[in-house]
């Protein structure tokens, strides 16, 4: 099936309770491929009452998973991780063929997201409490750290492996229950991922997943009062929406939204390097992650030599099915992304932008990887998220404007500038208002690292040793004698 070497990871049914479910009436989505459009598979199209066992099932389960020692949770974790690393081959090409990236791409993606399961499997032996010394004679004052309960966990579709096991892995560890919904154009990772999680040995009810339509099962997941925490990863409208729906019961939410990365090239920098991050912040998983570098600018010196050469390393990248050897672009997600990220293109260069390589469709779900020069701030591809593989090149005089240029946004995930003065670096890294920010690093992300952002790019942390802290509550015991 599909060529994978072990076709029971090809899952098309959801996975509730324990048991591999179809929808209630038998609905069903259809899953494509973006490189062929190849309808790879369905899914099924669940809505609230089956999401609602789910949620139930999560319940049922979570006071044995809460009751577990630490060190039996992560030792589930760990052995997720290894089936994860054992089954890497498969995972991957299941990546590629529903989302596209790479299979190079891919393969990291599955190193990674299995690097949270390892990761938090460390964090759950690492939940403390704290004895505060006593205001009172004969009484004693501590804390407690307990997990919340219920999550469900919402995912997009460009990191189908990784952005679940973010979530699942500090879930999980912090003794919570899942009920993940993944992105409809990618339930097939989520759902190996489910039949590894199985295989593990996770008892029935721990980890859940539902698929279908978003708004069915969103409604269901906002408004349960059984679920205790929503974690969502996605576009920071439907981040929004979802926060809003979550009022009525008031749970505990975190957002990992969306991004708009200024890329900054300073005259100090090593421009060979600032390329080389370029490439890797710009163009990975085609420009489709929230990170991607979305607005470069180069000092006045050296914008001409940085746009040079990095067109000049734009335009030897190979286009095309992610499976094929050699290929470092594969297709966008969808006809609707192509449309919207040509509409940008042809907004910048009607208002005076330059194409300096790309700039055009090459059929399909393709899109030339493209890099435009002579760019204002005033254009939509650099104002909006781009989502595809555009590099939009400003230009700046000096520090002040620079910084100016980068925090004019309402977002504020990553940014990264590359700059060899140290005293700049300093200046400069405090000065953005972002969550993250790269020092002559084009690439930054990393399970031991805590990623989020700030402004309307998203609410709390993921990963590092702050990102456990999403799934726990602070108890205060005052114990009398
Ligand atoms: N900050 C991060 O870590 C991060 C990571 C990846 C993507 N993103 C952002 O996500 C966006 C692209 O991903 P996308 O197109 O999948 O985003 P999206 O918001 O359209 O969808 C994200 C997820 O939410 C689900 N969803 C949509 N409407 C819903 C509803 N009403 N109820 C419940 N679920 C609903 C989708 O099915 C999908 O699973 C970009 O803006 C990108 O920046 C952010
Ligand atoms: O889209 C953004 C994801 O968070 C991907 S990564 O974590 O930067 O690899």
């Amino acid at each position: 099936m599909h060529g994978l070497q072990h076709p029971e990871l090809f899952r098309t049914q959801a996975y509730v309770g324990g048991v591999w479910l179809d929808a209630d009436d038998g609905a069903g989505l259809a899953v494509a491929d973006p490189a062929t459009g190849t309808v790879l598979g369905r899914v099924p199209a669940m809505g609230r009452a089956e999401t609602a066992r789910a949620v139930a099932a999560a319940e049922a389960a979570w006071p044995a998973w809460r009751g577990l020692l630490a060190s039996e949770r992560a030792a589930l974790l760990r052995r997720w991780h290894d089936l994860m690393l054992a089954h890497a081959g498969d995972l991957a090409r299941l990546i590629t063929l529903e989302q596209g990236k790479p299979l190079a791409e891919a393969h990291g993606e599955i190193v990674y997201a299995a690097g949270f399961l390892d990761w938090f499997a460390d964090e759950a032996k690492r939940v403390y409490g704290r004895v505060v010394p006593s205001p009172w004679p004969g009484r004693r004052v501590l804390t407690l750290r307990q997990p919340i309960g219920v999550a469900a966990l919402i995912t997009p579709w460009n990191f189908p492996a990784a952005m679940l096991t973010r979530k699942a892995g500090a879930a999980l560890a912090a003794g919570c229950t899942v009920v993940a919904k993944p992105a409809s154009k990618t339930p097939f990772t989520a759902l190996a991922l489910a039949a590894l999680a199985e295989q593990a040995g996770f008892p029935a009810g721990v980890i859940n997943v539902v698929t279908g339509p978003a708004e069915a099962i969103g409604a269901e997941l906002t408004g349960n009062p059984g679920v205790r925490k929503l974690s969502f990863t996605g576009s920071t409208a439907t981040g929004k929406r979802l926060m809003a729906a979550c009022a009525g019961t008031l749970k505990n939410v975190s957002m990992e939204l969306g991004g708009n990365a200024p890329f900054i090239v300073f005259d100090d920098a090593d421009l060979d390097a600032a390329v080389a991050g370029a490439l890797a912040s710009k163009y990975r998983n085609a420009g489709q992650t929230c990170v991607c570098a979305n607005r470069l600018m180069a000092q006045d010196a050296v914008y001409d030599a940085f746009v040079a050469r990095l067109a000049e390393a734009v335009s030897a990248m190979k286009v095309g099915n992610g499976l094929e050897a050699g290929v470092v672009q594969g297709p966008l997600v969808s006809a609707e992304a192509v449309a919207k990220v040509e509409a940008r293109v042809a907004d910048a260069v009607a208002a005076g932008a330059r194409v300096v390589c790309g700039g055009r469709r090459l059929g399909g779900q393709f899109y030339a990887p493209t890099v435009l020069a002579d760019v204002e701030p005033g254009m939509r591809v650099c104002s909006e998220e781009t989502f595809g593989p555009v590099a939009p090149v400003l230009r700046f005089a000096d520090e002040a404007e620079a910084i100016r240029l980068a925090n004019a946004t309402e977002y504020g995930l990553a940014a990264y500038f590359y700059a060899r003065d140290a005293a700049r670096q300093w200046r400069v890294a405090e000065a953005l208002e972002y969550g993250m920010v790269g020092v002559n690093a084009g690439v930054v992300s990393t399970e031991v690292a805590p990623f989020g952002g700030v402004k309307e790019s998203g609410l709390g942390r993921e990963g590092g040793a702050e990102g456990i802290e999403a799934y726990l509550e602070t108890k205060y015991v005052c114990l009398a004698e």
